[in-house]
């Protein structure tokens, strides 16, 4: 598509797997994408999908965060050699993996504000943390830390009331506890906390970034109502929290011009904005433009549901985030952790690792399965929270294994999705004659698991041009941000296609799966009665 050589915008996603990167042009055409994968591109750090996770503690899940500096020092050199002109780019947005959390040493910000051109980050930025592994969003060991903080201020429904959720193990307020409590001296040589997504907005600006609202949803601190931190929260967490936090801003705050270290090194434009950063799950609700009778699913390493909300509303389970491009508004998510991972795995263990068999042995099974309904948790499931292989037969009951492959891939698919409408209908999404859901996300590519999606929702599956909203979301604020005062957000991406009608529902979808739906939530009753 052909460049008119005016400016440039850019978008990145620090995510679980890769720092990826998208260039656009003034109608928001993608001109460039790069990425850094860290398991391939930087295994001195010796991750496993990005992360790091010991056999005798798999509860803890971290990320060496001096990895995510030199990812951003390789993504840049990338982009160079692929002929991007930095000195045309106006503005840069991003995101990050939501509810990690990030522990900067006394000084780094002096060091931040003097980073030299001539330098790699990632020298001048390896004594730069008080610790050098970040817990992340898959981490699952702050359970004593969730139940102080509900207790503390009332009560799970008290806590979802102020910060739109009940304390989840991988929010950000119980994993800075349970440093406070269980790594003191970590905690009192830090100097501030980012998020994931504030973090790589530090980096750019060279200083502390603010953490945003949208992203600030997601750490059981923040009164989403009032966009401020809630001291009593704060306080229960860690002591002088608000000061290692600093303030909040809206997401999509022009927080400062790029660090001059950029524009010696890298030729970048001294004008060139940088814009707040938020979480992955925002800025795709940004990059699928989601529409009100919308359900977006993201089929990543997590698969997450999310939808627009004119106002908050009080959840169960799932998530209420600010939203990030009409600070009146708001965001509704549920989190699954596990996604693509266990997609693979079953992959592997019955297609051989091929997805072309895979979806073979997927189309060869009917709708319903013959009846068998299983789920695959090989993390400990956020919603519902259980771990393990749970398989069952038409009679509901628990086997050890299925007879086939073919079984044992349609059970895992049909499992994830019926989960997922099950827990999307208790948070009030209400399947109707306009509901689409528009899928994104690595595995939005795979029409045969999109079929399944579509024939479990009842509904129809959209897809967009490109899989990674994230990034794509994270470019467009960057020019919505700067130019909000003279156009809306409609008007900034009017010229961005409309989602592809990818799969329509079967006519016997409903009346094989709501049957399902109802043994789901029995089984699940059950199994969590079992491990309780
Ligand atoms: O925990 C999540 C959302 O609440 C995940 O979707 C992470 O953001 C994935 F990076």
């Amino acid at each position: 598509m052909g460049d008119t050589l005016g400016p440039i915008y850019m978008g990145l996603d620090l995510s679980t797997q890769q720092l990826k990167a998208v260039v656009v042009d003034e109608k928001l055409n993608i001109l460039q994408e790069e990425n850094v994968q860290f398991d391939n591109d930087l295994p001195e750090f010796r991750t496993y999908g990005g992360v790091i996770q010991k056999k005798e503690l798999p509860n803890v899940v971290q990320a060496p965060c001096l990895m995510w500096v030199k990812a951003l020092d390789m993504l840049l050199d990338k982009l160079r050699v692929c002929g991007v002109d930095f000195a045309r780019v106006k503005g840069i947005s991003g995101c990050g993996q939501q509810h990690g959390t990030v522990y900067w040493s006394h000084g780094s910000g002096e060091n931040l504000r003097n980073l030299s051109p001539d330098k790699f980050l990632h020298q001048q930025l390896a004594n730069s943390f008080a610790t050098s592994m970040s817990p992340i969003w898959m981490d699952s060991s702050t359970h004593e830390e969730c139940k102080i903080i509900e207790d503390a201020i009332g009560g799970a429904e008290q806590l979802a009331e102020i910060t739109g959720s009940k304390a989840y193990e991988r929010f950000s307020g119980p994993q800075i506890s349970k440093i406070y409590r269980t790594r003191p001296d970590v905690y009192k040589n830090t100097e501030r906390i980012s998020l994931v997504s504030s973090f790589v907005a530090s980096l750019l600006i060279g200083d502390y970034a603010p953490i945003d609202w949208s992203d600030g949803s997601g750490m059981n601190l923040l009164d989403i109502k009032t966009k401020n931190w809630y001291e009593n929260i704060l306080d229960i967490c860690a002591p002088n929290l608000r000061e290692k936090l600093g303030e909040t801003v809206s997401s999509y705050k022009n927080l400062a011009p790029i660090s001059n270290y950029y524009v010696e090194r890298f030729g970048f434009n001294e004008d060139c904005k940088i814009i707040a950063f938020t979480g992955d799950n925002p800025a795709s609700l940004i990059g699928m433009r989601l529409k009100k009778n919308d359900l977006a699913c993201s089929l990543g390493t997590s698969d997450t549901l999310f939808l627009w909300l004119d106002k908050p509303k009080r959840l169960t389970e799932g998530h209420v985030f600010c939203n990030p491009i009409d600070n009146d508004a708001y965001m509704a998510l549920l989190c699954f952790k596990n996604g693509s991972l266990t997609r693979e795995r079953i992959r592997d263990s019955a297609a051989g690792g091929s997805w072309q068999l895979f979806n073979e042995l997927l189309d060869s099974t009917p709708r319903g399965n013959f009846g068998n309904m299983a789920l695959y948790f090989d993390a400990k499931e956020i919603i519902p929270s259980l771990i393990g292989d749970h398989r069952f037969n038409k009679a509901d009951e628990k086997i050890s294994r299925y007879s086939s492959k073919e079984v044992e891939v349609r059970s895992l698919v049909e499992g994830q999705f019926i989960a997922k409408r099950a827990h999307a209908e208790d948070f009030g999404f209400v399947i109707g004659p306009n509901s689409r859901i528009i899928a994104t996300g690595g595995a939005s590519t795979n029409k045969t698991v999109l079929q399944v999606l579509s024939d479990v929702f009842n509904s129809p599956v959209y897809t967009l041009e490109v899989t990674n909203s994230a990034v794509l979301g994270a470019a467009y604020q960057a020019k919505h941000a700067l130019h909000r005062n003279e156009l809306t957000f409609e008007q900034i991406t009017n010229s961005i296609p409309e989602p592809t009608l990818l799969c329509t529902p079967y006519n016997d979808a409903d009346s094989i799966y709501k049957p399902m739906l109802e043994r789901y939530r029995k089984i699940i009753a059950r199994l969590l009665e079992e491990n309780s």
